[in-house]
């Protein structure tokens, strides 16, 4: 995702992840974490912040520790911070850490420190632990350097998440929002000619990094590990070769694995394949929310066809620098090609490739995406690369990248349902000690909504809490704890969906469910969730047994029934004083089909067999005419769904309580629960 710190104020910067790998090195005989929040006394975005402090607040050996696990960095600053800050505001949500450590690193000092807005993408960068990211950004800073940056002001996060509070911005687009705002920010600069201390900020910035990418340059050489600025003047690429990560390794995504297989085979093999008449998109674009495997997964299709991995993230082509992102697309793919077979993967790629691309941040985006468009066309595929990328928002990537012989297959990674996150906390808590108190299962009940990376950061915050307490092994109690910390935490507040509304989910998916099974002419029932998805609280889809060239009266009244069952379970069941507002893109849908059915069907009696096309020009009898209809269509279907409900009250209970404790069934299940039989539990 686009980050606004690397562009408003470019400087080096290494995702705590990094650290985390630093902490790793068994070269690291001392390591201490400071950790300080910048301090807001903003009335506007260009406030002034209390330089955040460097020293050391924490000695890990004095935890007892020797090395720190992903997710354990996080609790760390976590915890230290309410001490730190005065303000109370702030240390009761903090949104961006200043995290420095120093550490002992091929026998150099260096200087780390993570800054940035704490979006969900930043939170999950952070939770990776790839050893590939290490050798992207980090940095040997010369102790000059570390004068400079440590003398670098805060970021102006506090005010931009207080303003998307306040405009109630969607999770999903505060992203989009703060790149809009910062864009807004810097014209505004620019129009005003008014050269303040941020602009001067960034030049000093800039220049530093130019030295720092300069030393780096010249310090490669002798390093095992490459490093490289966000700069971009060190363009070089390593495929990392991932050994060992296999589809074993990514759990409950076993779509996605399926789909996947085949593209395996073909790498395993891409001439044979093709001969064959095997016919592979080029790119595959992996849809889902941040940390839900998507990066996992791509490693694991080229450790499973055991090729090389490249490995770039969008956001690095975000570019100050004209055709420096360009150029290392070409550099990339001049790379891969040599080594083919190989997959690329590009993570963000929304970042490179979105359509926001014509403004004053984004100067050179065009080309980049441009070159990557170019480079893809430019081979042929049985040359045996596959570019994998990945992104949270696929409505957001530009048009020319999804068009045939790009990326034009998806593969959905969804958040894991309660059987995959059963197995993704079994495979994690196998990484550590714990006792027989331990029932994955009833962590897994209360994570809906939780990610892969959020479950295994749970398990390891876990264990970190066990280990301060002095315990031998994590206990319920622990999981328990490290489950709450991260649901009240300020990022999960959207996820956390509190008992009553599930019910109110449960109750109002399984009216759809009920319709549609005891309706005869409505399609049958594929599948019933509360798993919240994107902006649902939850869905239930229908399965046509066939394509569907005509449908019939009877089907489309059905279709309409079906989506009116919702909002009639609400009121049967809490009430008409309780109905929610969760109903009205059911109602969308059913006016939809009731308008069609009197201006398009010719299904009207009143209107007979016309098409009525331009309702601008009717006569106000007509329209009239065909509102009453549409709105008789609508209140009949309410009422029909309404008597299938009261007639069928104990099922839609069983169905409502099975789905509160199982999430998501599937049309068996919901067959066996609605033929008042028990559901073996899973
Ligand atoms: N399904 C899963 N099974 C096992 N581990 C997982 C799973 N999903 C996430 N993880 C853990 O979380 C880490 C982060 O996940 P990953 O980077 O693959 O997510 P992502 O979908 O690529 O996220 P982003 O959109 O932020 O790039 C993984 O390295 C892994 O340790
Ligand atoms: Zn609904």
């Amino acid at each position: 995702m686009f980050s606004l710190s690397n562009t408003v104020q470019p400087q080096v910067t290494v995702p705590l992840s990094h650290l985390i790998n630093a902490f790793h090195s068994p070269k690291n005989t001392s390591v201490s974490v400071s950790a300080s929040v910048s301090q807001n006394q903003h009335r506007d975005v260009v406030s002034e912040h209390e330089p955040p402090s460097s020293e050391p607040i924490l000695n890990l050996r004095d935890l007892g520790l020797s090395e720190l696990k992903i997710g354990q960095i996080d609790q760390l600053v976590d915890s230290l911070l309410p001490g730190i800050c005065k303000d109370k505001n702030v240390s009761s949500h903090w949104h961006t850490s200043h995290v420095s450590a120093q550490s002992f690193f091929e026998n150099k000092y260096v200087f780390i420190q993570s800054r940035g807005f704490k979006t969900l993408k930043s939170r999950t960068r952070r939770l990776q632990s790839t050893s590939e990211r290490l050798a992207e950004t980090q940095h040997t800073a010369p102790s000059f350097v570390k004068g400079f940056l440590l003398r670098d002001r805060g970021s102006d996060v506090e005010s931009l998440d207080k303003l998307m509070k306040t405009k109630n911005i969607p999770e999903a687009h505060q992203d989009a929002f703060k790149t809009g705002f910062a864009e807004g920010f810097l014209k505004a600069q620019a129009l005003t000619q008014k050269t303040n201390d941020s602009l001067r900020r960034t030049r000093l910035i800039v220049f530093i990094l130019l030295v720092v990418g300069i030393y780096g340059l010249l310090k490669n050489p002798f390093l095992s590990v490459r490093f490289r600025t966000t700069t971009g003047l060190d363009s070089a690429v390593d495929p990392v070769q991932m050994k060992n990560v296999t589809f074993e390794h990514v759990k409950g995504v076993e779509e996605a694995k399926q789909e996947l297989q085949e593209v395996v085979e073909f790498l395993k093999n891409p001439q044979k394949f093709t001969v064959l008449g095997g016919k592979l998109p080029k790119g595959i674009l992996l849809v889902g929310p941040p940390g839900t495997g998507k990066t996992l997964l791509a490693r694991a299709v080229a450790g499973e066809a055991d090729v090389p991995f490249y490995y770039a993230s969008g956001s690095e082509f975000d570019e100050m620098f004209v055709g420096v992102g360009a150029s290392r697309i070409r550099n990339l793919f001049r790379e891969a090609k040599a080594n083919a077979p190989c997959v690329i993967f590009i993570d963000e790629l929304d970042s490179v490739g979105g359509k926001r691309i014509e403004s004053p941040m984004h100067p050179y985006s065009r080309q980049t995406i441009n070159q990557l468009l170019a480079e893809m066309d430019g081979f042929k595929p049985n040359e045996g690369v596959i570019i994998i990328g990945a992104t949270n928002f696929p409505e957001a990537l530009d048009n020319a990248l999804i068009r045939p012989g790009r990326f034009d297959m998806q593969v959905t990674v969804p958040r894991p349902d309660v059987k995959g996150r059963t197995e993704i906390l079994k495979w994690y808590l196998n990484k550590i000690k714990f006792d027989q108190s331990v029932d994955p299962e009833i962590i897994a009940r209360g994570t809906v909504g939780f990610s892969g990376a959020e479950l295994e950061n749970l398990v390891n915050q876990a264990a970190l809490k066990a280990a301060v307490d002095g315990k031998e092994m994590v206990t319920m109690k622990e999981l328990e704890f490290s489950k709450d910390k991260i649901l009240m935490g300020p990022e999960r507040r959207s996820v956390e969906i509190d008992n009553k509304n599930k019910t109110i989910t449960a109750y109002h998916e399984s009216g759809h469910a009920i319709i549609a099974y005891y309706t005869k002419d409505a399609m049958p029932i594929n599948k019933a969730t509360i798993m919240p998805r994107g902006p649902t609280l939850g869905h239930v889809s229908l399965l046509p047994e066939n394509d569907r060239w005509n449908e019939t009266r009877a089907q489309l009244l059905a279709q309409m029934d079906v989506s009116m069952g919702g909002r009639v379970a609400e009121e049967l069941i809490f009430g008409a004083d309780h109905i929610t507002t969760g109903a009205s893109s059911d109602f969308d849908n059913a006016t939809k089909i009731a308008k069609q059915m009197v201006t398009k069907f010719g299904m009207s009696e009143k209107l007979g067999v016309m098409t009525y096309s331009d309702t601008g020009k009717l006569s106000p009898e007509t329209q009239s005419a065909i509102e009453q209809e549409i709105r008789i269509l609508l209140r009949d279907s309410y009422e029909r769904a309404k008597h299938i409900l009261k007639t069928h009250a104990k099922e839609h209970k069983n169905l409502a309580e099975a789905l509160l404790t199982y999430e998501t069934l599937d049309a068996k299940e919901i067959q066996i629960v609605l033929e008042g039989k028990k559901l073996d539990v899973r």
